[in-house]
């Protein structure tokens, strides 16, 4: 079957009454996963005017003291330095790099299910170590979570309904799309990077009034990131016990305009409500690590885009391995015959292999049954972890005078509505007096409050509040587009949100890697598990779905010089199942009811997905 690509380039001129998802292969990929109910959306992640925000109070508490933030290295920081004390018990595979052995272990049979970015760069890797691989894909299309959509706002306009900003420090990423010969968008190259937060009295807050307001809580992360730092293990669960909600309000945050921008950041960032997400991200957004105050404000920065979307990177990553791809394939159940893993589709196809590959989103692993022993800890988090609730509203316009206002990449911020607003292009930005559009990004409870909202409502309740700090906004044009990321049975949700107390228990399974020279991936005998919330320094991003990817590839390769350590799983060396506890229960996962205390916002099933108006 030939792997198809999403929608871009349907649309040669604007046609504002025809939907991309209308082309036939799209909708079946829909209607093939669940009947009547299809969907999508996306939007980005990142909430840099919130980190910003925090930085600059933080800043101005340092430069008091007579003290300056040190800058992360290019590479990131890595969660591993603050996770360290916990790895320790770590269940999951360490992995050396040795080239050498991947080579013995050729023809090993690999199978990948999932073709968004995690799964595919797993493909690839598996390829360039010269495994007998072959992925599987549930839809008729590859591309997960990344869709660039073409031409619905103006000729060649291109724009991103999923993942689509790329920081600085997303490295791999962006080497990933240089090798595919792209192009990254400098967003900072327009100038301007002005983030306008919208206040209770409906106008633009003062940054420094902002940055002013949040000095006193900075101050109160910054001598928890001192405690972190030096003891991480007892301070992390200390901390990772506490929604921000309740750390806010244990340090007397009052409600006000610092600490909406602080809550939209939250929704923005984790797709949670500040009283379902951990505290402990807080602390790891103004790190201390090793006695240093760190700034991530140069690298965290959402500087670039992919020319045309990131839909072109999937794309680009598929074309040379076609032969290797199955679409339309849905994983159902996975058994151990033997030495082998057997996989059953739900079209009755059975494959079978020596190692597996889940590059899925976590509620999606919920939903096969897995027949194979679990570590129990592994079983807890593929029952527990969720994805936030995120969505984009794209509202077209005949002009764009926010460029004037926010530059290239700047952002307006809201605590009611929205949380953020930015310029949706995935294009290099046309003149200011064409038409353009903006993204409108709502997160944790704003999507099920608007769930039901018409658009159209949305839209024009939308522009009201941006006209208020972006003079000269005109009326929408009539072309809108609206994501139900929420709603689409093969993704629910937008990604990775942790709840308090998650990250300290699951932090042993993270996928983890430390300068180049080690790494652990996440998995247990023949399974790995790849995907964005799977990686220790850059979950939620297309980054942490490439490198995790890699680094399974990686593991399914050289799992036979691996140790497994921790929680309950046996050291199999090359041997699979030996040790593996063969009273493990069978698949407790779908019975067993969520365990943690996070409020569920999931949307109810709305009809209707993608709207053109
Ligand atoms: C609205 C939104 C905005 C975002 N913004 C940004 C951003 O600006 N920057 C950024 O870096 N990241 C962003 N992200 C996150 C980014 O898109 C994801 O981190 C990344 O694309 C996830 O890739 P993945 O391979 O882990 O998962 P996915 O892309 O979800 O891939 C999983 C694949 O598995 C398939 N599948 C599911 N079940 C089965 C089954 N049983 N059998 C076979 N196949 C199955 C699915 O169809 C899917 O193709 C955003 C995401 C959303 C939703």
């Amino acid at each position: 079957m030939p792997v198809c690509f999403y929608s871009r380039g349907d649309f040669d001129t604007i046609a504002p009454t025809r939907s991309p998802f209308q082309s036939p292969d799209i909708l079946k990929s829909f209607e093939g996963a669940a009947p009547g109910r299809g969907t999508k959306g996306g939007t980005m992640r990142g909430a840099i005017g919130l980190w910003r925000a925090l930085d600059q109070a933080r800043a101005r508490n340092l430069e008091a003291a007579g003290e300056a933030p040190a800058a992360v290295g290019r590479d990131g920081i890595s969660r591993r330095t603050l996770l360290a004390a916990l790895g320790g018990g770590a269940a999951g595979l360490v992995l050396p790099r040795s080239p050498a052995f991947a080579r013995a272990q050729s023809r090993r049979k690999v199978i990948v299910i999932g073709g968004g970015l995690a799964g595919l760069t797993a493909l690839r890797r598996l390829r360039a170590l010269g495994a007998d691989a072959t992925l599987y894909e549930a839809r008729q299309a590859i591309g997960g979570r990344t869709r660039s959509v073409t031409g619905v706002f103006a000729p060649g306009y291109a724009f991103d309904e999923g993942g689509q900003l790329v920081n600085s420090d997303h490295g791999e990423m962006r080497r990933l799309v240089r090798d595919l010969g792209l192009r990254l968008i400098d967003r900072s190259a327009a100038g301007g990077g002005r983030e306008v937060q919208i206040g209770r009295d409906g106008a633009a807050v003062p940054e420094a009034a902002l940055a002013e307001a949040l000095r006193g809580i900075a101050a109160t992360i910054t001598a928890d990131s001192d405690r972190l730092d030096r003891d991480y293990e007892s301070v992390a669960r200390e901390i990772d016990a506490l929604s921000v909600s309740a750390y806010l309000d244990r340090h007397g945050l009052a409600r006000g305009d610092a600490r909406d921008a602080l809550e939209a950041g939250v929704r923005t960032e984790y797709g949670l409500e500040p009283e379902e997400a951990s505290a402990l991200e807080l602390l790891f957004n103004l790190p201390t690590v090793d006695g240093r105050r760190l700034t991530r404000l140069s690298l965290s920065d959402e500087r670039y885009l992919v020319e045309g979307g990131t839909g072109r990177v999937a794309e680009a990553l598929a074309r040379p391995m076609t032969s290797s791809i199955r679409t339309g394939k849905r994983l159902d159940r996975i058994e151990m015959v033997g030495g082998t893993v057997r996989l059953r589709f739900t079209d009755g196809e059975e494959a079978d292999a020596d190692r597996v590959i889940l590059a899925l989103p976590a509620p999606l692993l919920r939903e096969i049954r897995i027949d194979a022993p679990l570590p129990p800890l592994w079983r807890e988090l593929i029952d527990e972890v969720r994805l936030g609730a995120n969505e984009k509203v794209i509202v077209g316009y005949d002009r764009q005078p926010w460029r004037h206002t926010l530059g290239g990449d700047g952002a307006i911020w809201a605590s009611e509505g929205f949380s953020e607003a930015w310029d949706a292009a995935s294009a290099r930005l046309g003149a200011a007096d064409r038409p353009g559009a903006l993204t409108y990004f709502l997160g944790g409870a704003q999507v099920a409050a608007e769930a039901r909202t018409d658009t159209a409502v949305l839209r024009d309740r939308y522009t009201a509040m941006a006209a208020r700090v972006v003079p000269g906004l005109p009326q929408p044009n009539g072309r809108v587009r609206r994501t139900r990321w929420g709603d689409d049975p093969l993704t629910r949700g937008a990604y990775i949100g942790f709840c308090p107390g998650q990250l300290t228990r699951f932090g042993s399974l993270l996928t983890v890697e430390e300068e180049g020279q080690a790494a652990r991936a996440s998995g247990a005998g023949p399974l790995l598990f790849a995907g964005e919330w799977l990686s220790d320094a850059w979950p939620g991003y297309m980054n942490g779905a490439v490198q995790t990817g890699r680094v399974a590839a990686e593991a399914a390769m050289h799992v036979s010089q691996v140790a497994l350590r921790g929680s309950g799983a046996a050291a199999p060396g090359d041997t699979l199942n030996a040790g593996w506890a063969a009273s493990d229960p069978i698949n407790p996962v779908l019975s067993r009811g969520r365990a943690s205390g996070c409020l569920d916002t999931h949307l109810p099933g709305v009809p209707g997905l993608v709207t053109d108006r």
